[in-house]
């Protein structure tokens, strides 16, 4: 059972004005497209793809070790961020009204690559902190989903230049992921504004900054 899907239809996913698709007791979640200008988008993307500093992470899956399918590049939102970064970090924290510590990025270089259904880990988020997602290069679907019945579902097309804030609550809540795709679609990126609860263990699990 997969539970009630909600289609966006085109007049909403393209109107300028944020899409709020969920806002009660578990938690808000809202979508903004064009909260980058496409230019301004297109240059982050770029800047991004040739200088963060990707890796590739291996992940135990059952009982074998397999690729995380996509690369993974992180930074302390300190000022050792390059400037491009510390503009849009401004930008979110004050569309958000949030402050965040950390942004995860994501480069999922075509169709094959994903990130499985999930939750964002609460035990290394502030209590009450929420998720912003910015959203660059291709377009590439997430899917948000009820964990419970009646199990909405959304299948939201995350445009380049758009943001998508999930409240703390809804990741208790709600899984969300970005399925493989049938058919051929180029790289996009995405940048996870987080406000992290704890100090990370190693500072070496944060890139230099990009460009060093
Ligand atoms: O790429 C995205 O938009 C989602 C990424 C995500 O869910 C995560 O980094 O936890
Ligand atoms: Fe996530």
């Amino acid at each position: 059972m997969s539970g009630p899907h909600e289609r966006l239809s085109q007049a909403d996913l393209f109107a300028p004005a944020p899409l709020l698709l969920a806002d009660d007791e578990h938690g808000l979640i809202r979508y903004t497209p064009g909260f980058l200008a496409p230019g301004e988008a297109a240059a982050c993307f770029d800047f991004l793809h040739a200088n963060a500093a990707w890796h590739g992470e291996r992940r135990q899956m059952y009982e074998r070790e397999v690729d995380t399918p996509r690369l993974l590049a992180s930074y302390l939102l300190d000022a050792t961020l390059p400037p491009l970064l510390a503009a849009l970090h401004a930008r979110v924290e004050a569309a958000v009204q949030a402050r965040f510590s950390h942004v995860g990025l994501n480069l999922y270089r075509d169709e094959r690559d994903s990130v499985a259904p999930h939750n964002d880990h609460l035990s290394e988020l502030q209590p009450g902190q929420p998720i912003a997602l910015v959203s660059l290069g291709a377009t590439r679907e997430m899917v948000i989903r009820q964990k419970l019945p009646p199990r909405r579902a959304w299948h939201l097309p995350l445009q380049a230049g758009s943001l998508l804030l999930m409240s703390y609550a809804t990741q208790l809540h709600y899984d969300h992921g970005i399925p493989k795709q049938g058919s051929a679609v180029g790289p996009r990126i995405s940048l996870a504004f987080r406000a992290r609860s704890a100090a990370p263990a190693s500072r070496g699990r944060y890139a230099r900054p990009a460009g060093d």
